[in-house]
This record gives structure tokens, sequence and C-alpha cells, in this order.
């Protein structure tokens, strides 16, 4: 196991009718609270009501920056920072999936930034400070509601990065299931695929000897698969919605990758798929994921074999580890199939006229991932791979 540091300051408020609670959280922080939406979805469930009752309780004056768009745009957030240093904004509370929680946390930072919040991106500077954000999380999918990282796109410049600091961390998260009940059916696709996918970039290591990390992980990805299904059918069972989010959460907090090295590449060309696309991050990754795993399998059959029979269940009698290995991709991919997730970038019209400047861009940095360190050429083959 290697060495690790554990930093998780976000108090989790989880339960149903949590928001009540909303108005004594903020109070601390200020009374001059700039609220961060999305497209109106909380308007039409009542959501926003309940807020601005919460924040008038405590006296709050409020200003919004709603329209935060799914793949947060750079310029919504630079309208954000605008209303900050203007209304001199004390607290940031964002509302709704990780597009604005991810799109708060780049505000928070950019406010207190005497540049381009872009930059934070580019790694051309650190976040050294952020103004307190609190969320109140309506889907489940990317644990932005307790971790330190926001991903952001400059849709001008077709490009979209991540930006990490111990400062944006939510001061608190508010996980009402409830709350997610009206998310549409290929939104909670796309969460489910996304949750999977941050367990996958953190169980498939080179890392061994982790049973503690695995069995987290494996039991992480069976709770999203029975409950995923379980959601799809019945968008208001409660349980199934409250296992779903809690895995969310759990899946991107910082507990997976303990002493274990990650991998990350497939995010990485995601990023790039839905930069210059703007597809679903949980499609992409949906068609992405299983051509990762072939590439890479053999770099550690036994892992992929480990999957196979834990995650899917599948006997391993009379079956070699390659075997294995490759039914357990199979088996991924089926599930995805079988949810309503894309299985090739060619169903959502993305065909090869980008794919060297994709595979340029995931690699800008140096080779990707940990697994299999991943070049330009490898990136073009797995994009190749899933037309
Ligand atoms: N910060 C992180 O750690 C992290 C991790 C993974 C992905 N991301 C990023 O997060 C973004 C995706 O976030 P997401 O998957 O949470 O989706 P999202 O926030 O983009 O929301 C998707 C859609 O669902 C709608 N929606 C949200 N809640 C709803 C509800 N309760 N009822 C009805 N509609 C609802 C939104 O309005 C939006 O149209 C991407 O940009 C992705 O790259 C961030």
């Amino acid at each position: 196991m290697n060495a690790f540091e554990l930093y998780n300051p976000t108090k989790l408020v989880f339960g149903a009718g949590k928001v009540k609670q909303l108005g004594e959280l903020v109070k601390p922080y200020g009374k001059r609270v700039l609220l961060v939406y999305g497209g109106g979805s909380i308007k039409r469930s009542g959501l926003y009501d309940d807020v601005m009752f919460q924040l008038s309780e405590i006296g709050a004056t409020v200003h919004e920056l709603s329209g935060i768009e799914p793949n947060p745009r750079l310029t919504t957030v630079n309208k954000g920072i605008e209303i900050c240093r203007k209304e001199k904004i004390e607290f940031v509370l964002a509302v709704g999936g990780g597009s604005v929680l991810d799109a708060a946390k780049a505000v928070a930072a950019g406010a207190l930034y005497d540049g381009d919040v872009w930059d934070f991106t580019i790694r051309r500077a650190t976040i050294q400070a952020a103004l307190p954000i609190g969320t109140v999380l309506t889907l489940a999918a990317t644990g932005s509601e307790m971790n330190g990282n926001a991903v952001i796109s400059n849709w001008e410049a077709k490009e979209k990065r991540a930006i990490g600091s111990k400062l944006v961390y939510p001061k608190f998260s508010i996980l009402d299931p409830k709350l997610t009940y009206t998310v549409p059916r290929d939104q909670t696709v796309n969460g489910i695929v996304d949750i999977m996918s941050h367990v996958f970039e953190q169980y498939f290591t080179l890392t061994t000897d982790i049973p503690l990390q695995e069995r987290f992980a494996e039991s992480i990805l069976l709770t999203v698969i029975e409950n995923g299904e379980k959601a799809l059918e019945d968008g208001t069972d409660f349980d199934a919605r409250a296992n779903l989010l809690l895995a969310g959460t759990y899946a991107l907090n910082g507990t997976l990758p303990n002493g274990v090295s990650t991998d990350w590449a497939t995010h990485g060309i995601e990023h790039e798929v839905s930069a210059i696309y703007d597809i679903p991050h949980g499609a992409g990754l949906a068609i992405l994921f299983p051509n990762w795993m072939k590439y890479v399998y053999k770099e550690r059959v036994g892992k992929f074999a480990q999957f196979a029979v834990r995650v899917w269940g599948i006997d391993p009698s009379g079956k070699s580890e390659d075997e294995l290995a490759l039914a357990g991709i199979v088996a991924t991919r089926a599930y995805f199939t079988r949810i309503g997730a894309p299985a090739t970038l060619g169903e959502l019209g993305i065909n090869d006229d980008q794919i060297d400047r994709m595979a340029e861009e995931a690699t800008r940095f140096g080779p990707i991932g940990s697994f299999k360190h991943l070049d330009i050429e490898d990136v073009k083959t797995i994009l190749r791979n899933s037309l």
C-alpha cells in the first residue's frame, strides 16, 4: 500500500426533508449569498421556493446565477465571478447536479483571484483562496458534493479541464434522495455510468495487496448495479435513489484512492470528446470504458478476472484468467446497454474527424493513466475502437 493522506472537511447532511436545515447551515458564513442553479428544474419541483424560504428565514440577501449548462461553461462562471465581486458575496450556494456544483466551485475560487479563473485549469496558477460553498444536490453522479474538484468547459477553445483544491470542498452538502425523483431516465443512466466509472478509475490499479480498498470498490459497484436498475424501474423508489446517491458520493470522496495509484485516463479522453461534441459525460464514459478495458486488461489480467467473478458473478470454473477477464468486460458493456447507455460514438453522431485533435489534447501534458501509460497513439486507437 502506498503512503497517503485523507482529507475531507465536507459535512454531509443526508435524508428526506433535510433542506429544512439549510438556513442554519448557511448562517455561520454570512448573509450575502449567491444562489447558483441550472435550467429551472428546481423551480418546477418547488425546491427553489424551499431554498428561498430557508434563506429568507436567516435574513440573507440573495443574488442569482441561473442557467448553468450541463458541461458548465467558462463564460457562465465568469458572470458569477462578476456578481460575487460587485455584490460582495460571502457564500456560494449551489442547488443542482454536478454541473451546478462545479460551476459554483469555479466561481468561488475565481471571485478571490486577481486573474482569469481558467488559469487554474491550465496549471498557470493554483487556488490560494475561495469563498465558502454549500450544496443541495439533485442528481446522483459526480461526487462533487464531497470533493474538491470541478470541471469547466471553455466552449470557444473547445477545451474541458478540471480544477482541484482543498479550498473548494463544500462546507456542507444536503442530499435528499427525494430530490432525485425527478431526474429523467437518461440522466439517471448517465449518473449510474459516471459513478461506476469513478470506481473503475480507482479499482483498476497496479497496486497490490489492498483488500479493503478493493472490497470498498466492489461493494460500491454492486450497490450501483442493483439499485441503478431499481431506480430506472421506479424513479420514486426511495431506497434505490438513496443507495445510488450515497454510492455516488463514496465513489469520489477520497475513500477509494487511499494508498492506491489511480488511473483517470478514460476520464481524460472523455473530457476531450465532450469538449468538442458537448455530449453528456456519462454517455461518453459508457462508450469509452469497455474499450479502455479491452485495450489495457492484459497489464493485470488477474484483477480483471477478479472483477468478473466478484462484481458480475461470473462462474470461474473451467475458464482461464484471460477468458474471465474478457467475460467481465463483456458483462460491463451488456449492463450499460441494458440500462440504455450508448455503446459507440457513432450513435451520438461522432465520426473520426477529430480523433487526432482529441488524442493530442488528452496527452498534452504527456502520457495518461497509470494502469497502462497511454501515449497519443494509444488514445487514438481507443477512440477509433469506440467509433
Ligand atoms: N467535480 C467532480 O468531481 C466531477 C466528477 C465527474 C464529472 N464531473 C462533471 O460534472 C458534470 C456532469 O454533472 P451531472 O452528471 O451531475 O449532471 P448535470 O449537473 O450536468 O445535470 C444533467 C441534467 O440533469 C438535470 N437535472 C439535475 N437534477 C435534476 C433533477 N432532480 N430533476 C430533473 N432534472 C435534473 C440538469 O438540469 C441537467 O439538464 C460534467 O461536466 C462532468 O464532467 C465532475
